[in-house]
């Protein structure tokens, strides 16, 4: 019998999506399938629950969510043979659409049933997983303002945006050190990705590989607000390579350190807020650590 355990986050996305064994058994049939779900009660109880499911025999473990519950869910994961399966139920769905995972539940479940498997890289920051990516600046202000405003949608995620150009101030000078250079800024945001697309389809990082060992870095420089309009603008039509004041690398690790000692930084990975402690953050890369049921 294959053990397999869907999480489901009933407040991701628009809230309310049903995971039932109704559907499921409409795909895994009694016989072959030992079939068990479980609902997460709070933020940070799906990595209890994925816990539960490894003790319990597991084989595969299905996030039912959004990047925040895929970190939850596929941190437990990293460098086990247990598979993580994905069915996008959340908002931006970032790491789903970067694997290409369907949005409809029906195809995502069948993608589940045909056991496709490939290795994905696993980032880590201060040895902390992500698997989708990681920004201090600008876009931990968007994600702050985002979980502010209590809607999980993109019209939720444009006010987040327009309301975080009016309130931000960058005023964090940083030290980043990656493939053997040093780089003084003060930046409006420092983003580190290992797959292309952040959510809704927007992306920083079109050219980021899941399956290439390395991270896909972003750093922009210091922007006037017209010019943060014309990047939001650049973005939205897949040109931002193109603008001077954002720089793209691609390293196997970076060291980066606040010039400023504090505590309580805010910085996102995979969309969820953390406050940040240490002065300095080191982002290393795990190859293929994480076997993912794909497409
Ligand atoms: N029952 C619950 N009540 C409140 N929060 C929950 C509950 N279960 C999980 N969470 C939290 O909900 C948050 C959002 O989840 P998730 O990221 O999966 O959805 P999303 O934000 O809609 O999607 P995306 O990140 O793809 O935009 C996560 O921080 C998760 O820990």
């Amino acid at each position: 019998m294959k053990n397999i355990h869907f999480i489901v986050n009933p407040i991701a996305g628009k809230g309310g999506t049903v995971m039932d064994m109704a559907t499921l058994y409409k795909y895994f049939n009694t016989t072959e399938y030992q079939i068990t779900i479980k609902v997460s009660d709070y933020a940070g109880h799906a990595t209890i629950l994925t816990k539960e499911s490894l003790n319990d025999g597991a084989k595969i473990i299905v996030a039912c969510g959004g990047d925040g519950t895929i970190n939850e869910v596929a941190s437990c994961l990293v460098h086990t043979n247990v598979l993580l399966g994905i069915v996008p139920m959340g908002s931006g769905n970032g790491l789903a659409e970067s694997l290409k995972i369907p949005r409809n539940i029906k195809k995502a479940v069948q993608v589940i049933k045909e056991n496709k498997t490939n290795g994905i890289d696993v980032a880590m920051v201060n040895g902390r997983p992500f698997f989708s990516n990681m920004g201090i600046g600008f876009d931990a202000k968007v994600i702050s303002n985002y979980n502010s405003s209590g809607q999980r949608r993109l019209w939720a995620y444009l006010k987040a945006v327009i309301k975080s150009i009016k309130d931000f101030k960058n005023n964090e000078r940083i030290k980043v050190e990656l493939n053997g250079k040093t780089y003084n800024t003060n930046p409006f945001m420092f983003f580190v990705s290992n797959s292309k697309v952040m959510g809704y389809d927007i992306s920083l990082t079109r050219m980021a590989s899941l399956q290439d060992g390395l991270l896909d870095v972003v750093i922009i420089d210091n922007l006037t607000r017209g010019e943060i309009f014309v990047l939001g603008f650049f973005v939205l039509l897949r040109l931002n390579q193109y603008l001077k004041k954002v720089k793209y690398f691609k390293v196997k690790e970076l060291k980066l350190s606040f010039e400023e000692k504090r505590k309580g930084r805010l910085i996102q990975a995979d969309g969820e807020l953390y406050h940040l402690n240490e002065s300095e953050i080191c982002v290393t890369i795990e190859e293929k650590a994480l076997s993912v049921l794909v497409p």
